[in-house]
């Protein structure tokens, strides 16, 4: 599926925060049968040492070590290359991901000041919601322990273009009568991750749509999550999907930084594409290379109904991210 790191040697070390999870366990799963993985270190508060036992009898070449509690956490982030943070609460039914933010932004910060102690270096991906928020966090703790790099700091937006390409794949199969592979369509999906910050850019993906159709998908896409969370009905948001859009980052990850060329993924990461807008982070394709972020792709060519999409985006990103940093900025 994506595991095309299997020609590199098994030499890169992850570290996954939040690993006895709903996305955590998956995660780890799929990271273990990552054949370019050699160390698979699984932390968090409770079920780490069960998750390990059970992972490590797959014949796969990662050593997978579980440590629980805080007093483990320095041990498992030590010789990260690159560290994956689901820990933190999902949303129920009638919360917004900010509403998540009371709760996680404490853990993110906490975790983030432990890897800019013990793996200054790492790559880290963030999952914890919201991503809008967190990721400006861990910059600002990194930055405070002057140990900031933005190149190895990537929000995990994945997932949305994942659903992306199933919404607009099963939209034009029943459209056309013609059954479309959901991996052969490509959509541009910039902003962030929450709502109207996500922006799905259609008209650059070669398909005709009518205008209901481009009002249902980029819903559809905008609010997936909320899908997930009400079928979960109380008990989470989406898991196995993300977790499959997490392994999927991570794989790609660490091919560019084995030398892999022209491996693109959208990520939310420090950027200029919106910097006129006064927004410094912002979700777009980005080049990955051997130093984490290569290039930053722009946005490109936005029809009239994007342009208004994008203006609703700018607002409710900067409140994120300005909250983000307010947070990490506290005493
Ligand atoms: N970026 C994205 O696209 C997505 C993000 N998410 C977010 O991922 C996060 C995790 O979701 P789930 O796995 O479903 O939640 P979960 O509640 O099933 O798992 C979270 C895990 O984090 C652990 N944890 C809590 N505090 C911790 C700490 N200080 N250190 C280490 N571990 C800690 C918990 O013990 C638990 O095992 C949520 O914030 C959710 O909103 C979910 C789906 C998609
Ligand atoms: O909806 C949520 O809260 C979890 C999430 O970020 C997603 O599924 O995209």
């Amino acid at each position: 599926m994506f595991f095309s790191a299997r020609l590199l040697a098994a030499k890169t070390n992850v570290a996954i925060l939040g690993a006895a999870g709903g996305i955590g366990q998956p995660l780890s799963l799929l990271t273990k049968l990552n054949p370019a993985i050699s160390n698979l270190a699984l932390y968090d508060l409770v079920n780490t040492p069960g998750v390990a036992a059970d992972l490590s009898h797959i014949n796969t070449p990662a050593k997978v070590k579980g440590y629980k509690g805080p007093d483990e956490l320095d041990a498992a982030l030590k010789g990260a290359d690159v560290v994956i943070i689901p820990a933190g609460v999902p949303r129920k039914p009638g919360m917004s991901r900010d509403d998540l933010f009371n709760t996680n932004a404490g853990i993110v910060k906490s975790l983030a000041s432990a890897a800019a102690r013990v793996c200054p270096d790492a790559h880290l991906l963030v999952i914890a919601n919201p991503v809008n928020s967190t990721v400006p966090i861990v910059a600002e703790v990194f930055k405070k322990a002057g140990v900031y790099n933005p190149k190895r700091l990537f929000g995990v937006t994945t997932l949305d273009v994942v659903r992306a390409s199933t919404f607009v794949a099963e939209a034009q199969t029943q459209a056309t009568g013609k059954a479309i592979d959901p991996s052969d369509v490509k959509v541009t999906v910039i902003g962030g991750h929450s709502g109207v910050t996500i922006l799905p850019i259609l008209s650059q993906t070669g398909l005709s749509f009518s205008q209901e159709e481009v009002d249902a998908l980029t819903h559809r896409i905008q609010f997936g999550g909320d899908e997930v969370v009400k079928a979960k009905d109380g008990a989470g948001s989406a898991t196995l999907s993300m977790a499959q859009a997490g392994a999927r980052f991570t794989d790609s990850l660490i091919r560019a930084l084995n030398g892999e060329k022209n491996v693109v993924e959208p990520c939310f990461v420090e950027s200029p594409v919106a910097a006129e807008q006064g927004i410094k982070f912002f979700a777009s394709n980005v080049t990955l290379g051997k130093e984490g972020v290569d290039t930053i792709h722009p946005i490109g060519k936005l029809n009239a109904f994007e342009e208004t999409l994008f203006e609703k985006v700018i607002p409710e990103l900067k409140k994120n991210i300005q909250k983000g940093v307010e947070f990490a900025n506290q005493a």
